[in-house]
């Protein structure tokens, strides 16, 4: 079976800082993710987490290596290829929660009787069908931010990438999300490349989850596969044993305990 994303020993090496420095964030990358599964990346702040999804979404090329999504080489961004931004700064303020939906098709300049039904189908996924007239303004932090999943699924993208999308949200809404977002998952199944800081999360809601070495030179150091039945408790053994795993192996990475109590 074609993976959904490879990367085979991949490297990024930024240079060009303002002294003429260097930074190599990311080395000897190999990485196999598979269709319809929900993948998690993790690691301590500053591994490279986000150099990562930049290069599967490829806003950046490797300095060393190959990236392929479904078999082919990635080389510049793709609409096969969503993405879902921490913040909701990446709506179009001026427009309504429809024209964001609508704005890749329309932009392609696919007619109105083809992008209509899509953008339709995927408000209603995300419960915004009620809310489709309003401006970014006048919604919480939680719908902009299933404004944001549903523009990026009205391209039909094979691959969903998201970079800490919840965190600027509150704990109660954050919770919501992710319920949310396994709702969404569920239903679209595609793949999804989600990075997080927050252990809990990650056993939330991934299939399997990839700790990150500490940078530079940051690889995966493992991939832990997260064997508990959906809807997930957080209390239950299971649970609890995982995160205790993770911490462990996280803490090794970040030099110090990076482990906040479970909630
Ligand atoms: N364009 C760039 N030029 C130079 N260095 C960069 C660039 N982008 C990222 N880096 C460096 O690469 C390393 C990894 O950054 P990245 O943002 O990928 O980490 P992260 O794991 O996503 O961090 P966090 O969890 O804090 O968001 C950092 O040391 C960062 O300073």
């Amino acid at each position: 079976m074609t993976s959904a994303i490879r990367m085979r020993d991949v490297e990024m090496n930024f240079s060009g800082g303002r002294d003429g420095s260097s930074y190599l964030a990311l080395r000897n990358v190999n990485l196999e993710i598979r269709e319809g599964e929900f993948f998690c990346l993790l690691g301590p702040s500053g591994c490279g987490k986000t150099s990562l999804l930049n290069l599967i979404a490829g806003f950046v090329t490797p300095t060393r290596g190959k990236v392929e999504s479904r078999g082919a080489a990635v080389a510049h961004p793709g609409k096969d290829r969503g993405v879902v931004f921490q913040s909701d700064r990446a709506l179009f303020d001026w427009l309504t929660v429809e024209e964001n939906v609508s704005f890749g098709p329309r932009m392609r300049g696919e007619p109105q009787a083809q992008w209509r039904p899509v953008v339709d189908e995927m408000l209603e996924l995300v419960g915004l069908a009620d809310h489709r007239r309003k401006l970014p303004r006048e919604l919480s932090g939680g719908m902009k931010q299933r404004v944001q999943i549903a523009r990026v699924l009205a391209n039909s993208p094979d691959i969903l990438l998201m970079d800490e999308p919840f965190a600027a949200l509150d704990a109660y809404t954050r919770g919501v999300m992710q319920k949310e977002v396994t709702r969404i998952w569920d239903a679209s199944r595609r793949t999804v490349v989600f990075v997080t800081h927050d252990i809990a999360e990650a056993i939330w809601l991934a299939d399997r989850i990839g700790i990150m070495t500490r940078g530079p030179g940051s690889h995966i150091r493992q991939v832990f596969e997260v064997d508990l039945p959906r809807p997930r408790e957080r209390m239950t053994t299971g649970f609890v044993e995982l995160f205790n795993r993770l911490s462990e192996a996280i803490d090794a990475e970040a030099g110090h305990s990076a482990k906040a109590p479970l909630q």
